[in-house]
């Protein structure tokens, strides 16, 4: 892949259990600095799609390759394991200087209390909870940041704050989001990918 290349999915079908098809000869790139948004309605194949991109499922044709993913979920407690403290889990996959060069300033980006990485993932709500993954996923320094429904646990204000830092990041990685909102779709894609028409087209 060349050096601003992410993603490159080419020809991708894909269906469970050979029933009906979710993809069927889809195609995308993503390069460094873009925002692609997924949307579409329930069922329509947007999870799978991250599960292809991951290796999580195989597809049963075409090509997937993709540089060092990130990815920030919906329901950040399933992100982090319940019996550790959060800082103990950013300190598994985040080496140290970046640690020590980057952490302060993102958690006053992330407006994150360093308080809250040294409690277990139970001890905060939703919203703290989703910022410290969003934090984590930011210091892993991807090329590909994968956002699922991420901003949803997040009040509005708080929402709009962290769509407009992850959109900073833009000048080091790539960003593929999930989302049901299609004015933030409007508001920040270079390019909404609509799985409603994908289907329609065929
Ligand atoms: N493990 C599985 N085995 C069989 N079918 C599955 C499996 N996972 C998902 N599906 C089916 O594949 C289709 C796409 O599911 P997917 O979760 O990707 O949709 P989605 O667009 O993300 O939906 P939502 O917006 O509700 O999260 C659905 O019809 C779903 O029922």
């Amino acid at each position: 892949m060349s050096d601003d290349l992410v993603l490159s999915i080419k020809n991708l079908s894909f269906s469970f259990n050979n029933k009906k098809m979710i993809y069927d000869d889809f195609n995308l790139e993503l390069k460094r600095g873009e925002l692609i948004c997924i949307v579409g309605e329930s069922g329509k194949g947007k999870s799978t799609l991250f599960e292809l991109i991951c290796n999580n499922l195989k597809p049963q044709k075409g090509i997937i390759k993709v540089k060092k993913i990130s990815s920030i979920y919906q329901d950040p407690y399933s992100s982090f394991h319940p019996s550790y403290k959060i800082l103990e889990q950013i300190k598994d996959v985040v080496d140290n200087d970046t640690l020590n060069n980057e952490l302060n300033k993102l958690c006053l980006e992330l407006n994150l209390s360093k308080e809250f990485l040294l409690k277990k993932p139970h001890e905060l709500s939703g919203g703290q909870l989703q910022r410290c993954s969003i934090l984590r996923s930011l210091l892993m320094k991807p090329d590909l940041l994968l956002v699922d429904e991420a901003t949803s646990a997040l009040d509005n204000i708080i929402s709009l704050e962290v769509m407009k830092l992850l959109i900073k990041y833009l000048d080091k990685c790539a960003i593929l989001m999930i989302t049901h909102d299609i004015s933030l779709a409007n508001w920040c894609a270079d390019e909404i990918i609509d799985l409603n028409r994908l289907k329609n087209e065929k």
